[in-house]
């Protein structure tokens, strides 16, 4: 006996499960001759309250990954984990409630609703789905986003970046676990971009949104917390606390490798 006692072992903190994970995720278009391994064996988790970003060159997998992740496609083998279940074994039933009930998107071409006003398109999708939308909320996000002012316009009398912002506030309203945005400024001038931009970052800091981006912009990937670079249907390197200039020469690099 030396006398000295051995200190117990240091239990690291095991790191919070993910929002959404893609495991050994495999998606193949095609057969023969014609088939693309679109994706070739994704494992990719996103924390609660983070904002990544994804990019690649063009055919990497950026747009297949996020259809798979959100469920709107499915996968050949793999799994997609999303707030304890796995959505690649849901029947369409199930699958559409998920999407609807967890799952928020925001799109390119905004998609509104043209006929009905700022409000109405922001709520349209809780409606649908037979839940009251709580008034305190509305009113946060509505501030948040600075649309007050907007809300009985329609689309039509929207700019493009108030037309984005009313798209942002439609996703981020039913709290969905995740928040999944493809190319969001890439119909937006980059002023208007750089603001719908600093929208999202506000909400994953103030109200805790879980946001996946694909972008080609590296200014635009420079927002979230953490990029994801994917190259021939795999995830080949992460940045955190990415910049502009690192994320544009590591898209370089990828693109002449
Ligand atoms: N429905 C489909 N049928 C056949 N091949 C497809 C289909 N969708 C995508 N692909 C192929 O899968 C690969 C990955 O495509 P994907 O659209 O995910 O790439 P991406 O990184 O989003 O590209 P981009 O930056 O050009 O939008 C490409 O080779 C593409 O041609």
């Amino acid at each position: 006996m030396t006398g000295i006692a051995s200190s117990p072992p240091v239990r690291e903190p095991s790191p919070p499960a993910p929002v959404v994970a893609a495991v050994d995720v495999v998606k193949t278009y095609g057969r023969g001759d014609a088939v693309v391994h679109a994706l070739r064996g994704v494992n990719i988790g996103f924390a609660r309250g983070g904002f990544t970003a994804i990019m690649g060159p063009s055919g990497s997998g950026k747009s297949t990954l996020m259809h798979c992740l959100a469920g709107l496609d499915t996968v050949t083998s793999g799994s997609v984990l999303l707030g304890g279940a796995d959505l690649t074994r849901l029947d369409d039933r199930k699958l559409t409630l998920m999407r609807r009930e967890r799952i928020g998107f925001i799109f390119q071409s905004f998609n509104l609703v043209p006929t009905l006003t700022a409000r109405q398109n922001i709520l349209f999708p809780l409606e649908l789905a037979g839940r009251t939308p709580e008034a305190p909320w509305f009113d946060r996000i509505v501030d948040v986003l600075g649309l007050r002012e907007r809300l009985d316009h329609r689309p039509s009398e929207l700019s493009g970046g108030q037309q984005q912002r009313v798209a942002c506030a439609r996703a981020l309203l039913s709290r969905p676990e995740v928040i999944f945005a493809d190319e969001p400024t890439g119909n937006l001038d980059s002023v208007t971009g750089r603001e719908v931009l600093e929208l999202l970052r506000r909400s994953v800091r103030d109200l805790g949104q879980t946001i996946v981006m694909v972008t080609h912009d590296p200014v635009a990937a420079a927002f979230a917390d953490r990029v994801v670079f994917l190259r021939d249907g795999l995830i080949v390197d992460e940045q955190l606390r990415p910049t502009a200039d690192g994320v544009l020469d590591r898209l370089k690099r990828l693109e002449n490798a």
